[in-house]
């Protein structure tokens, strides 16, 4: 997609040539600098601006308009304030012509699924910004939509916050199956809650590289092990649980070497003898820090 904007006479090309293949069920990252053109590609997915060039398309269908498919959650949660954090999910069952039980029932539902139960006749004001951004969540889950756009929801929150609700979403990710595109400018969000990051560059915005930040998916079984178990780098964050011998351990074929100058993705054999019950999870196993830090470098270069 190429995206022109401003006076006709003299258009500022925005996006360039825009490239991106996101997988159904996939949760990709976007960064890139200040003004690359992020939420610009968001409001594109959206169906709120449409390209000067080229087309979104959603299941092969082009986008042509905003539609309750695209579940949006914004930096401003844009809750009703005089609603409680139940009636502000059933807003968007309401919507979608559900009727009042069976709505109340799916709102308690979502917040649940977001990690607030217990919460669901607060109202906005009393609850934390973070759990107002999970209420937005929720309510966007409501219209049940395939694909969720986050741009820079977690922005303006504290650390803490933001590395809670980025693992709250990589749990619903996981629980709904949702192909999720989430923006975002901290590099090591980007890193940690996505699978795959795309990279931009500014003037005009471009998709640079796109990223693997992590293993594709659990192993499950025998015959797929060789491929699941992926590495970052030397760290592929492997724990045995095993007596005696449990913690982290980096594990690599002889035949892949630690290279964090560029970052690559390497795979390796996993022993027969290794145990199913020793792996993590794809969620615990995500890569360890100086992994990470070498990751980062390579984004960080790509955006330079
Ligand atoms: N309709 C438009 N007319 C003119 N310029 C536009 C238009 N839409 C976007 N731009 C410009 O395109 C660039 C990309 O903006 P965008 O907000 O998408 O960037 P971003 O990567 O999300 O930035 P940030 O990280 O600061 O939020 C900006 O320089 C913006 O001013």
């Amino acid at each position: 997609m190429t995206l022109e904007a401003g006076d006709p006479a003299a258009p500022v090309t925005v996006l360039s040539g825009v490239d991106l293949d996101v997988p159904g069920g996939e949760l990709l990252t976007l960064v890139g600098p200040s003004g690359c053109g992020k939420s610009t590609i968001f409001a594109l997915v959206a169906g709120l601006v449409r390209p000067t060039r080229g087309q979104v398309l959603i299941g092969g269908v082009p986008v042509t308009g905003p539609a309750l498919e695209r579940g949006v959650v914004v930096q401003q949660h844009g809750l009703f304030p005089w609603r409680s954090a139940r009636a502000n999910v059933e807003f968007g069952l309401e919507a979608r012509g559900v009727p009042g039980r069976a709505r109340d029932r799916r709102a308690r539902e979502l917040l649940e699924l977001v990690g607030l139960a217990g919460a669901e006749e607060r109202y906005p004001y009393e609850l934390s910004l973070a759990d107002r951004q999970l209420v937005a969540l929720a309510r966007s889950l409501a219209f049940d939509p395939g694909v969720l756009l986050l741009d820079e929801p977690f922005a303006g929150l504290e650390a803490r916050d933001r590395a809670r609700l980025g693992a709250e979403l990589v749990r619903v990710w996981r629980r709904t199956g949702k192909t999720v595109l989430l923006i975002t400018h901290d590099l090591d969000e980007a890193v940690r809650l996505g699978r795959r990051v795309a990279v931009m560059t500014a003037a005009p915005g471009r998709i640079r590289e796109i990223v693997d930040a992590g293993p594709p998916g659990r192993p499950r079984g025998p015959g797929r092990r060789r491929a699941a178990a992926g590495t970052c780098g030397a760290c592929c964050a492997v724990r045995s649980r095993r007596p005696g011998n449990e913690g982290w351990r980096p594990r690599m074929a002889d035949t892949t070497r630690l290279d964090e100058r560029d970052g690559d993705v390497h795979w390796y054999d996993l022993p027969d003898d290794e145990a199913e019950e020793d792996w993590v999870s794809d969620e615990e196993r995500r890569p360890e820090p100086q992994v990470r830090g070498g990751l980062l470098r390579v984004i960080a270069a790509v955006i330079r």
